[in-house]
């Protein structure tokens, strides 16, 4: 590889579509509606293919401090993509989306709108200023590592092993959201829960 090469995963468009892992999240507005409306987004990108996405989970907020119960709780979950998009343009579109629901950048770790981080990437390792892939914090997320073993039972996190295991090593507490349905599907509405 020439120095100019760009690191791998990076280039603008992949030879064959690779398989993603997109975490959401969110603790301000109609999050669960964000969240639905975020994986329709995503279904919508060109180059993108939403293979299967968790139903919504509910977290405590996770702070630089630690979990800070006095701040609104995140609703989280996951979404897995075919992609042909390279990891660098599948950030673009994401950072697109979180923009397109009022995402404002104040404070790391504070309360917003929408989330989305890419998790993996094909196999994709880089560590950059712009993106760093594996996710550096998925091994230690509750709130991420059980949507994705929900939409991939046998998912392995690379450099940190399968996911299964990860979590069961984790404190951070989760709930599911009762009745949910999954985040590629349409939120019940007082008529369809009858
Ligand atoms: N794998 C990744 N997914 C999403 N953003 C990433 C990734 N790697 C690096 N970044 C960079 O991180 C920057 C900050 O992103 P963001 O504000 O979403 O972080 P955060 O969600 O507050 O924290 P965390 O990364 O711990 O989840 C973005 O500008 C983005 O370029
Ligand atoms: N519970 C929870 N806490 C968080 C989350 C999140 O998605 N869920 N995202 C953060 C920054 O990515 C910071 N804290």
């Amino acid at each position: 590889m020439s120095v100019s090469d760009p690191a791998p995963g990076t280039s603008s468009v992949s030879a064959e579509p690779v398989r993603a892992v997109v975490a959401v999240g969110a603790n301000l507005g109609d999050r669960d509606a964000t969240l639905r409306a975020a994986v329709t987004e995503l279904a919508a990108t060109p180059g993108v293919t939403v293979l299967a996405a968790s139903v919504p989970v509910e977290s405590i907020a996770l702070t630089l401090d630690g979990l800070d119960e006095s701040k609104p709780s995140y609703l989280n979950g996951a979404v897995l993509v075919s992609t042909t998009l390279s990891a660098l343009d599948l950030l673009d579109a994401l950072n697109r989306i979180e923009d397109d629901h009022g995402r404002v950048r104040v404070e790391r770790w504070g309360d917003r709108t929408l989330d989305l981080d890419l998790i993996v990437h094909g196999d994709t390792i880089v560590d950059t200023p712009r993106l760093t892939l594996p996710h550096p914090r998925a091994a230690e997320r509750s709130f991420v590592l059980e949507p994705w073993l929900q939409v991939d039972p046998g998912a392995v996190l690379p450099g940190h092993g399968p996911v299964a295991v990860l979590l069961q090593g984790l404190q951070d507490p989760i709930a599911p959201v009762a009745g949910a349905p999954r985040l590629d599907q349409p939120a019940l509405t007082p008529e369809s829960a009858e």
